[in-house]
């Protein structure tokens, strides 16, 4: 569902101005709409349909409490990389048993805390984190069920930064040497190794690369049932991939195809299977509104800087990413274009949210609606040039909460410590 459209020539959250939004709230502001995170969330279960099979909302997409319980609400679990991730999750009403907690440096103090909640299942990804993990179980006594986090090497075809299933990522054990890593943790008394689990990057077009690596974790599992191992969990991560250019041939999957290849590529296998979707839940759910603070005509292009920066998204800047850009009032029809760069007024050349961009005329006070903004956005916002963490609000038809505040200039200055020996 599209919760964001123009109505009466403004741009609407489901049935809420944004504009209302803008003018009371401020702005920079992240709004997510609830009616979308629902529907997201219910096309994936409804394509899950007939599979045994469970939900992990990968939680490092948009880890605001609110967003969180409202998937736990309609039965979620998570997938979790951090305790801190954990503590959300749980604080959200998410059941331990229903957390899986993946990561390539988990600390000793996290497998603690996290074995002490009682989590569903560790993703382990290195020998060293077998040590370390039976180590720590066997100080608490007890025993715990893991899955190796495999490296499948396939190519996800998608951006560099974020592709994490090559033989050159740092994610997972390599496939080849995982026969071996299921041995050794099956030599350990404290670990019961019952998945095998893959991630093999974000943003994913193409069903392509999950077939590829589901049919070589496919293999993999008859060769370490093969070794003696009760493997029956099969965790597939996420990666989804969304819309970020709508006037453009830029199209993911359906859910549907995929749970269709998933249902093919893994008849008769005899896992139950879990999904950790992150992006694909919550990205088109969520906006950030931007005033313009000034325009600035140049020689090679005009500036419209706003007062929404790199540092409360800074995904233009990290991968070059395209989020479309529309004003919060509806142009008139035929508005003439004009090459424009939407800039931040942080000290960086690269801070932008779009480059060389067909803009209709924009004035000062004017908002623009960022869209595809609900995953990865506030999530890795920071407070860079002293800018206060940009608040969110959650829609819910015609009423809208602030889900996190502005941080004040003063919360954010007297977090710092001043040594008495200065
Ligand atoms: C282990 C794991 N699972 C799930 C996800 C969610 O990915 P996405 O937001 O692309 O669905 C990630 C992040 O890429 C991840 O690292
Ligand atoms: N932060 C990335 C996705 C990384 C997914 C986490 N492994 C993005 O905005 O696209």
């Amino acid at each position: 569902m599209e919760p964001f459209v123009y109505r009466n020539g403004e741009m609407v959250a489901e049935d809420m101005p944004l504009a209302r939004i803008a003018r009371e709230v401020g702005t920079p502001v992240y709004v997510y709409s609830l009616a979308a995170l629902r529907a997201n969330h219910q096309a994936f279960v409804a394509a899950m349909r007939g599979l045994k099979a469970e939900l992990h909302y990968a939680v490092k997409a948009n880890s605001n409490v609110a967003v969180i319980r409202a998937f736990a609400a309609l039965g979620a679990g998570a997938d979790i990389v951090s305790v801190g991730e954990m503590r959300r999750a749980m604080a959200a009403g998410v059941a331990p048993s229903d957390i899986v907690f993946s990561g390539v440096g988990k600390k000793e103090a996290e497998l603690r805390e996290a074995l002490a909640a009682g989590l569903r299942q560790i993703n382990v990804e290195s020998r060293a984190e077998l040590d370390t993990l039976d180590a720590v179980a066997r100080s608490l006594n007890r025993t715990v069920d893991i899955a190796i986090r495999v490296n499948p090497d396939v190519d996800a075809k998608t951006h560099a930064k974020i592709t994490t299933g090559r033989k050159e990522n740092k994610f997972g054990i390599d496939i080849d040497l995982a026969r071996e890593a299921y041995a050794h943790a099956a030599s350990k008394p404290n670990l019961r190794p019952v998945g095998v689990a893959m991630h093999i990057g974000s943003q994913i077009l193409s069903l392509e690369p999950y077939r590829d690596a589901i049919r070589k974790l496919r293999g993999l599992v008859g060769d370490l049932r093969a070794d003696g191992h009760a493997i029956d969990r099969l965790d597939l991560g996420g990666g989804y991939g969304i819309v970020y250019r709508h006037q453009s041939n830029e199209r993911p999957f359906a859910v549907g195809d995929y749970m269709q290849m998933v249902r093919q590529e893994t008849e008769g296998l005899g896992c139950a299977l879990s999904f950790e979707p992150g992006r694909s839940l919550v990205g088109n759910a969520g906006v950030l509104l931007g005033e313009v603070i000034l325009v600035k005509p140049g020689a090679a292009r005009t500036f419209v800087v706003v007062d929404a920066a790199m540092n409360d998204l800074i995904r233009p800047t990290l991968y070059d990413a395209w989020h479309d850009i529309v004003p919060l009032r509806q142009p008139a029809a035929g508005a003439p274009a004009a090459v424009t760069d939407i800039v931040g007024p942080i000290c960086e050349s690269g801070d932008y949210l779009a480059q060389e961009r067909p803009m209709p005329p924009l004035a000062a006070g004017d908002v623009l609606v960022v869209k595809s903004a609900g995953a990865y956005g506030a999530v890795m916002a920071s407070t860079y040039n002293t800018r206060p963490l940009v608040p969110e609000v959650l829609v819910d038809g015609d009423r809208y909460t602030v889900i996190r505040p502005r941080q004040s200039l003063d919360e954010l200055i007297a977090a710092d410590r001043v040594p008495d020996w200065l």
